[in-house]
């Protein structure tokens, strides 16, 4: 077979790596992180057990979880030069690109960055998932002129982060609920910001520059973006008859809806975006208040009977940190913080296992030889 004719757009269904970390079993219809379901890892584990499982291998005990919210504690605090990059940003910047350009110069305090050693890459994936929700919070306060806040080393790591961005401290099932919106957005097998980071890697670069790639992929409204577009378009409808006039209207412009459709579950709703829901009817409940529940069901009806698509995460995700008290900016940023602990995982099997990305092209300029 000829080169160009094995040329799959978008690289829809090819393989690209083998990996241990995870997968998603569109048979079973389960995703598999480290041969567990994380649908059922959601319902008993934290955040911080991902962490130690997405890092370690195999699930912590009791003694292993303390021990690795430890080793993210002792890192929470980030180089005050660092936090003085983000002051000199102009204030229009996207939070995004603050996270971004925080984890980019964080590379220069790492005394040991040549070494992509197996225990030294572990050892930088807790230090970077320990800072991160001072990076993460702050850039956003810092470009909204407001005082940086101190982590709390008394909270949970997850508790801590969403105190961190309230700046109040959060009852028992708010942290829960956070810490579980965490977990689920973890790992996801091998979507762009993850083939991004692996492809960066594979040349040897360290792990913030894997990284640095990774936010920008996970930037766009096709991927980690869509959580904020869902919230704004929530918030401009308000009600459910306009919700589903927006819908209406943009299908027919030929637009795409923000928190619909996947590469992957293609007929299916995303497993991770109906835990989401749980937690949305939760926290409605709790509220006495269901129109954002009501919004995302009729949004959900809409769309299937006008498109036969289905909510992914995003979808879910938004409605619940806006319960919860996030401001949409930090959306992104927080689905990425989460999601570098799989990124890390990933960085440190193509470290190990390392075979140099390099494809090739079906080349449609003119030839004048
Ligand atoms: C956690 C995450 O990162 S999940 C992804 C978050 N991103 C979004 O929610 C953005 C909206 N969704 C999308 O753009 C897409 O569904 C993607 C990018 C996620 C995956 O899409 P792809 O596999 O590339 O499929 P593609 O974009 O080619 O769509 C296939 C068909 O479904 C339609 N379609 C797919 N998603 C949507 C959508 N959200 N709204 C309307 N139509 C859609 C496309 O228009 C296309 O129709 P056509 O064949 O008539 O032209
Ligand atoms: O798998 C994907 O392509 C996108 C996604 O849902 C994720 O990264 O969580």
């Amino acid at each position: 077979m000829k080169t160009e004719d094995r040329f799959v757009p978008g690289l829809e269904g090819v393989i690209a790596s083998e990996t241990g970390i995870s997968l998603l079993d569109t048979e079973q219809e389960k995703i598999i992180i480290r041969g567990y379901d994380l649908i059922d890892l959601s319902t008993s584990k934290t955040y911080a057990d991902l962490i130690y499982l997405l890092l370690e291998g195999t699930l912590p005990s009791d003694t292993e979880r303390q021990a690795a919210e430890e080793k993210l504690k002792v890192n929470y605090e980030v180089p005050a030069a660092v936090m003085d990059i983000l002051k000199l940003l102009p204030k229009e910047t996207n939070p995004m690109d603050g996270q971004r350009t925080a984890i980019s110069a964080s590379a220069g305090y790492d005394k040991g960055l040549d070494d992509r050693t197996l225990e030294a890459n572990k050892s930088r994936a807790y230090d970077i998932l320990g800072q991160l929700p001072a990076i993460t919070v702050n850039s956003y306060r810092i470009l909204h002129n407001e005082e940086p806040i101190d982590p709390d080393p008394a909270l949970p790591y997850s508790a801590n982060f969403l105190y961190m961005i309230t700046g109040k401290k959060p009852t028992e099932l708010e942290a829960e609920i956070f810490d579980r919106s965490l977990l689920l957005y973890s790992e996801h097998e091998m979507p762009n910001s993850t083939f991004t980071s692996r492809v960066i890697a594979s040349t040897h670069s360290d792990m913030y520059g894997a990284l640095t790639g990774a936010v920008a992929s996970l930037k766009g409204n096709l991927h980690g973006g869509a959580n904020e577009a869902v919230m704004y378009m929530l918030n401009a409808a308000n009600s459910v008859d306009k919700f589903e006039k927006i819908l209406w209207d943009k299908l027919k412009r030929k637009e795409k809806i923000m928190g619909f459709g996947h590469r992957v579950y293609m007929k299916k709703m995303d497993p991770r975006a109906l835990m989401m829901k749980e937690s949305l009817k939760h926290l409605c409940d709790l509220k006495g208040d269901s129109l954002l529940l009501d919004m995302c069901e009729a949004g959900e009806k809409v769309m299937a009977q006008e498109k036969g698509l289905y909510p992914n995460l995003d979808y879910y995700a938004a409605p619940v940190y806006w319960m919860l008290g996030v401001p949409i900016p930090l959306y992104t940023p927080i689905f990425f913080s989460s999601r570098t602990a799989g990124l890390c995982a990933h960085i440190i099997e193509q470290h190990v296992n390392n075979r140099l990305f390099r494809p090739r092209v079906k080349y449609t300029g003119e030839r004048y030889l």
